[in-house]
């Protein structure tokens, strides 16, 4: 089937007007400034060679991308983290933290950890591994004990991947306090030369190098001071001040982060503590159910946590917003900052669950429109598509509303292997090279002799599609196509995705022709950034803003520059915190297992 259009642009290219890239904003900083755009933005390219020579290099990422190389890398997608926590008033609450926990499996597949309390005695464990195998013990499950309790699933984004660094995070003093993190602090290293400043009397002693510790810390050295004053205020008793304490130390601890973070404690004598940055980048959701005494509270990364343990979801935890639920079980609240909504948009792409409502907007509609906008731009193309396929799962909504859209008729042409997650951690060269073909399989049945367009809800250093493309053509596709519900991605997320570095993006100083060249499809189209902004503000009006980052270099806590991305990427992050370690669907010891109880 011909698509018909006016304005016929047949094949790879594609021209991106700079202004799509650029938001405007008074209080955010973009690093465009500071550096050139990407060459794709760019009109064309100026010479044969310059463009021969960038593809060479675009293929050299890609064979270390795919493990090509001695040095290979780990085939790694995007990840962060999951939180939950669960305040009822009897039996236990280890199980409900467990089903729920399984629902955010999706947001971090590194370690998963729980801590739950009677309010009297804490029980805290945490290790490498799926939530299944962490906790499906009953011997352990059984020694879980306590009615409220935290749980999260971790995919690092500061520090290692080690044991020790997996959540929560305990300290002692003041109260004892256990946190949770989602998300990833901009000004790590200050908040720790703070902690070791003669400004924190007690010099908190931080022993890993999560910058999670770092805010625990931070809250903990805010909630001392917040005592100290009122030892110092006639007529104030610490005893009954201890929630003012925790609000106090909400205002003072969000002055001083940068970055995103939506938090999850236990505090002893104070109860169950959630708060979210003044961004709102990273989401947090409140739900309430009736219980025999009283309504109970869950407090989780996604909503789609509440529905297998019966909660229903109430609101977002605010931007700036501090939120109590006592050991009594009283909701309390306070504005700790002024709140300007920004969310990630990142999670309506592929982070979050379809199926989960953040910050007032449906994920799943979210994605019917990118598929909608994404329609209305490949019409123009006149590409001769036959039949529509998504890569599953993330894109699913998209392709479906994208062949509705267009006439053609939807395809699963490529099987997912359900026992296969979402992202392995390769521990050996072999395994990587399998990682895309176990998982995904091309039929011949549906492929045979067809124009295929494939459509991806991003591609981000291109692992993915350069393996299906091929897959595809071995299984006979006629032509190949690439469609991603997302524009490319060209700057590294600073916010809790696992996205440091521009080099590991295939989009990265290429322009779409050549990405297109180098995936070695037909033909190829990205979501253009206005589209995305606009499907965010027709599904909540109230947000007039999203951290797009990744795609646009404007970050919206206003503290990233040139220099922060150039010392991010040169730390090594990302390869050094991969070290080879065991993973758990392929073996299932447990090398590294932290337990505690206090
Ligand atoms: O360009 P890449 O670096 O390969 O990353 C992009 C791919 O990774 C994600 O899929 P993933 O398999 O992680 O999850 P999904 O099954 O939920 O789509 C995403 O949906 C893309 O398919
Ligand atoms: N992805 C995340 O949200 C990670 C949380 C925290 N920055 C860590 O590395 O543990
Ligand atoms: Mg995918």
């Amino acid at each position: 089937m011909m698509l018909s259009s006016k304005n016929l642009s047949r094949g790879c290219v594609q021209r991106r007007s700079v202004e799509v890239a650029a938001r405007a904003g008074t209080n955010v900083r973009s690093v465009r400034g500071a550096m050139p755009p990407p060459s794709h933005l760019a009109s064309t390219f100026s010479n044969a060679s310059a463009l021969k020579g960038k593809i060479a290099l675009g293929n050299a990422r890609m064979s270390r991308m795919v493990g090509g190389g001695a040095k290979a890398y780990k085939r790694v997608t995007p990840r962060m983290c999951g939180i939950i926590g669960i305040f009822k008033y009897e039996g236990n609450a280890n199980v409900e933290l467990y089903e729920g926990l399984l629902m955010l499996q999706h947001r971090g597949q590194d370690s998963a950890g729980m801590v739950t309390t009677d309010w009297s005695r804490f029980k805290e464990y945490k290790e490498n591994g799926l939530v299944k195998d962490v906790f499906g013990k009953q011997d352990l499950m059984d020694s879980m004990k306590g009615h409220c309790g935290i749980a999260h699933v971790r995919y690092p984004t500061a520090g290692s991947s080690s044991a020790q660094e997996a959540q929560p995070f305990f300290v002692n003093s003041p109260l004892g306090i256990y946190l949770i993190h989602n998300g990833n602090l901009t000004n790590t290293e200050e908040l720790r030369d703070l902690l070791n400043s003669s400004r924190s009397f007690f010099n908190r002693h931080l022993r890993t190098e999560s910058d999670s510790e770092v805010l625990l810390n931070i809250l903990a050295d805010e909630v001392h001071r917040a005592h100290q004053r009122c030892l110092q205020t006639t007529g104030c008793d610490p005893n009954k001040n201890k929630i003012n304490f925790l609000f106090e130390a909400g205002e003072m601890t969000m002055r001083l982060l940068k970055g995103a973070y939506s938090c999850l404690a236990l505090v002893k004598g104070v109860g169950l503590v959630a708060f979210r940055d003044p961004h709102g980048i990273r989401p947090l959701v409140l739900g309430k159910r009736a219980g025999a005494h009283g309504d109970e509270w869950c407090v989780a990364s996604e909503d789609c946590a509440f529905g297998p343990i019966g909660f229903e979801r109430v609101r977002d935890v605010q931007p700036g917003e501090m939120v109590i639920i006592t050991e009594e079980g009283k909701l309390m609240s306070r504005q700790c900052a002024q709140g300007t909504p920004s969310p990630c948009i990142f999670e309506y792409i592929y982070l979050a669950r379809p199926d989960s409502v953040l910050n007032g907007i449906p994920v799943y509609n979210f994605q019917l429109k990118l598929g909608t906008a994404l329609a209305n731009r490949i019409r123009q193309k006149g590409w001769d598509v036959d039949i529509v396929c998504p890569v599953p799962d993330g894109s699913r909504p998209a392709a479906i509303q994208i062949a509705a859209e267009l006439g053609l008729p939807y395809r699963e042409g490529l099987v997912k292997n359900r026992y296969v997650g979402r992202t392995f951690i390769m521990p050996d060269q072999r395994l990587r090279e399998m990682s895309v073909r176990r998982k995904l399989n091309a039929m011949p049945a549906v492929f045979e002799g067809k124009s295929v367009l494939l459509i991806d809800d991003s591609i981000v250093r291109g692992t993915t599609m350069t393996q299906i493309v091929d897959m595809v053509r071995r299984a006979g596709a006629r032509k190949v196509y690439l469609a991603s519900a997302s524009p490319p991605v060209v700057y590294p997320n600073v916010y809790g995705v696992d996205m440091p570095s521009r080099k590991e993006f295939v989009a990265n100083g290429l322009t779409i022709d050549q990405v297109c060249t180098l995936l070695k499809a037909d033909g190829l189209i990205y979501q253009e950034v206005d589209d995305l902004m606009t499907a965010g503000r027709e599904l909540n009006p109230d947000i007039k803003d999203f951290d797009a980052s990744c795609f646009t270099g404007t970050y919206v806590t206003g503290d990233i520059d040139e220099a922060y991305l150039q010392k991010l990427e040169m730390s090594g992050r990302g390869a050094s915190r991969r070290a080879p370690q065991k993973v758990s669907l392929i073996n299932n010891d447990r090398p590294n297992a932290m337990v505690g109880s206090s």
